[in-house]
C-alpha cells in the first residue's frame, strides 16, 4: 500500500507536545513536509494559535495569573478548533498541531492548577487527536538548545524550575494515544521513528 494512502480515506489529527526546546516545531515541519511530498492534504498549525487570542498571548510580556492564563489558552483553543482544526478535518485535510491540550495540562498545571481539572475541562470541548507525540528531553539539554537557537532573552515560560515542573507533569501522562519519543536523538532519527510509528498505526487502524 503506497505510504500514507490511509490519510486520503480518513484525515488524521496529529499533535506534538514537549517542553520548550524539545524539538516539536522541527518535527512538526518535517512531518508536514513528508506528507506534502506524498501529496497528502495536510495543514501545519500551532497553539497559541494565530487567532486574536493566540496573538494576544504571544504579545504578553508579563505573565498573567495562573487562572487568567488557563482561561486565555482555553479560549484560544476553542477558537482554534472551530476556525482551523475542525474545518480541515471535515474537508479531508489532516492536521499537524504544535502544542495542544497537554500543554495547558503541563504548563498551567506547573503553576498550581490541578492538571486533572484542566484535562477534564478540555475534554468537554476539544477534539481528541489520533496520536500525540510527546518529545521527552532533559531540561538542561532543552535550555542549551534554546540558548543556541535564540538570541533574545528567555521568554517568561522558560524559567528552568518551571520547566522541571512542566516536564514532570508531561511524564505522568499515560493516555493511549500518547507516544513518548526520546527527543535527545538527532532530528533525522526522531523523524524516522515518528514515520515508522505512523505507518504501523495506519496499518492497524485500517485492519
Ligand atoms: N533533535 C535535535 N537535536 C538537536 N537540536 C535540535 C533537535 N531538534 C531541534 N533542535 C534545535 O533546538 C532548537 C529548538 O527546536 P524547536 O524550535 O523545534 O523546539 P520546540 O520544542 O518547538 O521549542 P519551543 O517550544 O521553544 O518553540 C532549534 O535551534 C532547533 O534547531
Ligand atoms: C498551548 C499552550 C502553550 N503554553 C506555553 C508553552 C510555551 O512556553 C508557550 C508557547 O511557546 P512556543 O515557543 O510557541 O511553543 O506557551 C501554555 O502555557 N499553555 C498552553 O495551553
Amino acid at each position: 500500500m503506497p505510504r500514507f494512502m490511509h490519510l486520503r480515506k480518513k484525515p488524521w489529527f496529529i499533535v506534538f507536545e514537549g517542553i520548550d526546546g524539545s524539538g516539536k516545531s522541527t518535527q512538526a515541519r518535517l512531518l508536514a513536509d513528508k506528507l506534502h511530498q506524498a501529496d497528502i492534504p495536510v495543514i501545519l498549525t500551532a497553539e497559541p494559535s494565530e487567532g486574536p487570542i493566540g496573538c494576544l498571548i504571544r504579545t504578553l510580556r508579563t505573565r498573567p495569573s495562573p487562572e487568567e492564563e488557563r482561561q486565555l489558552f482555553t479560549q484560544d483553543r476553542k477558537d482554534h478548533i472551530s476556525r482551523v482544526i475542525a474545518p480541515a478535518l471535515k474537508n479531508g485535510i489532516s492536521v499537524i498541531c504544535d502544542r495542544y491540550v497537554y500543554s495547558s495540562v503541563a504548563y498551567q498545571g506547573a503553576r498550581g492548577i490541578d492538571p486533572r481539572q484542566i484535562l477534564e475541562e478540555n475534554r468537554t470541548f476539544a477534539l481528541e487527536p489520533d496520536v500525540t507525540f510527546l518529545l521527552r528531553i532533559g531540561v538542561d539539554e532543552a535550555l542549551s538548545r534554546i540558548c543556541e537557537g535564540r538570541k533574545e532573552a528567555f521568554t517568561i515560560f522558560e524559567a528552568k524550575a518551571n520547566l522541571e515542573r512542566v516536564a514532570a507533569i508531561y511524564d505522568a501522562l499515560d493516555d493511549s494515544h500518547v507516544k513518548k519519543i526520546d527527543a535527545s536523538m538527532s532530528p533525522e532519527e526522531i523523524h524516522r521513528e515518528i514515520l515508522d510509528y505512523l505507518r504501523l498505526a495506519f496499518t492497524n487502524s485500517s485492519a
